[in-house]
């Protein structure tokens, strides 16, 4: 059983119901359990900066396969609600990507674990520090991180449930 953490990411359509219709599909994957979900934050855009603001939350779960297995049902998950590849960090319906997992280390064409650029954006760091237990060194590591980028364009999006 692996623990695992997984980024939400939109600004095309409706954004909340995107998330919480996706986080149903997830669910029903095989071996996934959602173990926990952060709150939701309106974010700057960030890589490419002339586009909508996003909406953004990391989950934890656990699962029980392989994760390059893993990484192919979110493709699938993101598919099937309406994501298209144009823009490099461009706009779209939905983004799932896997950030890290705990003693996970995966270099192949399919999938880099952690994720090449979690440690740059606020935007995943934020919701991830939410949910990571507060007083662990990982936690305070991802502070550290938080504080040291700036903290500056992630809001929290108070008393909205998904
Ligand atoms: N940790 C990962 N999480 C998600 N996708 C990954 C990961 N590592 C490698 N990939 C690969 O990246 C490919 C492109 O992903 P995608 O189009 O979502 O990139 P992006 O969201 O535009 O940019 P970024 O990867 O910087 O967030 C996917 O097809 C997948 O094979
Ligand atoms: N705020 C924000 N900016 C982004 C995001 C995102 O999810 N949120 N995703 C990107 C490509 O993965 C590029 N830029």
């Amino acid at each position: 059983m692996k623990e695992l953490y997984i980024s939400f990411g939109s600004n095309v359509g409706d954004s909340i119901s995107i998330f919480r219709d996706a986080v149903n599909v997830l669910s029903k994957v095989s071996g996934l359990y959602i173990q926990k979900k952060s709150s939701l934050y309106e974010t700057e855009p960030w890589g490419k900066i002339d586009q909508n603001k996003f909406l953004n939350a990391v989950i934890k779960v656990t699962y029980e396969g392989n994760v390059e297995h893993l990484l192919l049902e979110l493709l699938k998950i993101e598919k099937l609600f309406g994501r298209k590849r144009i823009i490099h960090w461009g706009p779209r319906t939905l983004d799932l990507d896997l950030l890290y997992g705990e003693n996970v280390v995966c270099q192949t064409a399919l999938l880099q674990l952690p994720h090449p650029y979690f440690w740059d954006r606020l935007f995943v760091l934020i919701p991830l520090a939410e949910i990571t237990p507060s007083f662990s060194y990982r936690n305070q590591l991802i502070m550290d991180r938080i504080n040291e980028l700036g903290n500056v364009g992630v809001i929290k999006k108070e008393g909205c449930v998904w």
